[in-house]
């Protein structure tokens, strides 16, 4: 068996609703999540501190962030794996935790698959649909027959792809109102990363629900995620929805010797310089006091790696921070 309680989901039996009663309609109105202050205190180490994000309903929501950033121990207390230390975090406007009627509502898929190796395709999907009250079986189905996945083959014998496809098949034929995966690309190749995100966008667009998604695989999350979480050093950096964000932010390169000139003038998220070339990510509007400075187009990678290299850039606006490569 290759799976640790933590790993085995959170649609609980019999605290689940049908699905005539979270009608799609209603999954994209509100915040499917709140995070208000929270944190998380492991002994004297804090995980997570003064997290505050919320992620609109119908929404699929990227979490990036370095090794160690605090990203499984958000996701676990999204999920009520974990109890926060500070703060609290809503899903659909419920609080996780008092009882299970958020929890009702979320799949969570995490790291280590929810799956047995010895159980053929079949057989974990009659444990799905057992365990799980909202079961939609026509939709497992159509699932892993679009993805050609055979039935009758054990799960020890499926390709990395194909066990990341049978289990989010298993978290999407719950029904859930907010789907959570931890890393579902992690050990991935490119083309089974392409047909999991792909067919994660597939079911998204068939059931509306909301998704909330930890990676490490920054390009792989353009195109298909539109929400931004950035997480570093246990706190939060950025969120938001991601053409806003791209669209506000801009990158500038130019002399090094007249950078200090120039960030006095703009509102300076980070900076850093290479020899005689200077570079700043800019967040919001104002002429660039120098024609020497060109501005670049921004790509979502950009703008995640240019945060997380320098940890106490926040999205607003702070005191400068200078770094030399
Ligand atoms: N059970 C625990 N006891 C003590 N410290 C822990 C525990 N779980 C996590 N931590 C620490 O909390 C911090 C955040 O860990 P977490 O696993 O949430 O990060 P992450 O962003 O998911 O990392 P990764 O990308 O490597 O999976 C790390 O410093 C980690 O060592």
């Amino acid at each position: 068996m290759r799976t640790s309680e933590d790993a085995v989901v959170v649609n609980m039996p019999g605290l689940g609703r049908s699905p005539e009663e979270h009608p799609a309609h209603a999954r994209r109105e509100g915040n499917a999540l709140e995070a208000t202050g929270l944190g998380k205190q492991y002994r004297r180490t804090w995980a997570l501190r003064e997290c505050s994000v919320a992620v609109p309903a119908g929404r699929v929501a990227a979490l990036v962030g370095p090794n160690g950033a605090g990203k499984t121990t958000f996701l676990h207390m999204i999920v009520g794996l974990l109890q926060p230390t500070r703060g609290s975090v809503r899903v659909f406007g419920t609080t996780v935790g008092r009882d299970g009627a958020a929890l009702s509502r979320i799949a969570f898929l995490a790291q280590e698959k929810p799956l047995y190796d010895g159980f053929t395709v079949a057989e974990m999907m009659r444990f799905g649909r057992v365990m799980n009250p909202n079961w939609d079986d026509d939709l497992a189905r159509g699932r892993l027959d679009e993805l050609r996945i055979p039935l009758d083959r054990r799960v020890a014998r499926l390709s990395g792809g194909q066990q990341t496809q049978v289990a989010l098949t298993l978290a999407i034929a719950k029904r859930p109102d907010l789907l959570v995966l931890d890393e579902p690309l992690a050990d991935l190749d490119p083309l089974a990363r392409h047909d999991v995100t792909s067919s994660l966008m597939a079911a998204v667009a068939e059931t509306g629900m909301t998704v909330l998604l930890s990676s490490h695989v920054v390009p792989d999350l353009e195109g298909t995620c539109d929400w931004l979480v950035v997480l570093n050093g246990g706190r939060v950096q950025v969120s938001g929805d991601i053409d806003d964000l791209l669209s506000e932010h801009r990158l500038l390169t130019g002399p090094a010797d007249s950078a200090e000139a120039v960030a006095a003038q703009l509102p300076v998220v980070a900076r850093s310089s290479t020899g005689r070339q200077a570079t700043m990510l800019v967040r919001g509007a104002g002429a660039v006091p120098d024609q020497r400075w060109t501005e670049r187009p921004l790509s979502l990678e950009d703008l995640v790696l240019t945060y997380l290299r320098d940890p106490d850039a926040a999205a607003l606006p702070r005191p400068n921070i200078v770094r030399a490569n």
